[in-house]
């Protein structure tokens, strides 16, 4: 499996320029947590590694081929994009939503195959959400759906799934369960997973690497260990009155004995 990387890559909005010379690797096996404040950036930089974002100037690159080059059904077979947009039709089951991640796979009848079916049950068994497989998405939690979400992209088979704060909305419970949902998904598949999320504690317990946004400087990466010992992190959440405390953040949370 190769990287996902960028070469002097600048995202942003015509004259707005919201990062430049980016200089990221995302590989086989790794959950990476991007985070920052609100308004940084970390939407527009995951929307322009997926392709759906067109760069200002730079590449966004799977091994050694441009993603500028790639058609898009290509693509969606090698990243997957989980973004925070409703999507308005709720009278759609699970299994139909989770069976939509196959579009780049099934011919022009749209008809399952049995390798088809085979990703669908996977992804769904791996998500936990066989117990409503048939309920409406309209009928679900915010939890419910989001886990549905993960299977669609899961169902996808794509090397890179990409996930804009898949975790909004819930409650610590299962925002627990989601990190460990990434966790087993990237154990499992070896697939690469880059989550934008605000849950600092979570990230510090579960990624191998963060990337760290803030305005007007660099993107900065590393494991969570080193990024809270040389205190990348409390720079880049600064607040006038308030500091971060991170002596105790990674043991908020324990996997039970
Ligand atoms: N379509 C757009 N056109 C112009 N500017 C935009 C557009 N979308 C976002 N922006 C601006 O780009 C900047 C970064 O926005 P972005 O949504 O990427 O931040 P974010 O880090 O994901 O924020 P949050 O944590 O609040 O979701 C913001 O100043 C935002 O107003």
């Amino acid at each position: 499996m190769k990287a996902l990387s960028t070469a002097h890559l600048s995202i942003g909005y015509g004259e707005k320029i919201i990062a430049s010379e980016v200089s990221l690797a995302l590989q086989p096996g790794q959950l990476i947590c991007l985070l920052g404040q609100n308004g940084v950036g970390k939407s527009t930089l995951l929307r322009t590694l997926s392709g759906t974002q067109t760069p200002l100037s730079g590449e966004v690159m799977i091994g050694e081929e441009k993603l500028s080059n790639m058609d898009r059904k290509d693509l969606a077979k090698q990243i997957g994009i989980i973004t925070t947009d409703k999507i308005g039709m709720s009278n759609m089951s699970v299994r139909e939503l989770v069976a939509l991640g196959r579009f780049p796979y099934t011919n022009w009848i749209g008809k399952e195959s049995t390798e088809d079916k085979r990703k669908i049950q996977e992804s769904i068994d791996l998500c936990k959400i066989n117990y409503i497989e048939h309920a409406k998405l309209g009928t679900l939690s915010d939890g419910q759906f989001q886990k549905a979400m993960v299977a669609r992209a899961l169902a996808q088979d794509t090397d890179f799934i990409l996930m804009d704060e898949p975790t909004a909305h819930l409650d610590i419970v299962n925002r627990i369960d989601m990190f460990g949902l990434f966790a087993a998904i990237k154990s499992k598949t070896q697939k690469a997973i880059l989550v934008s999320t605000h849950e600092l504690d979570l990230s510090l317990q579960f990624a191998d690497q963060l990337w760290l946004m803030d305005f007007n400087s660099a993107i900065v990466s590393g494991d969570p260990a080193s990024l809270i010992q040389s205190g990348a992190i409390t720079k880049i959440f600064h607040h006038e009155e308030y500091e971060i405390d991170l002596s105790n953040a990674k043991s908020m949370i324990r996997r039970k004995k």
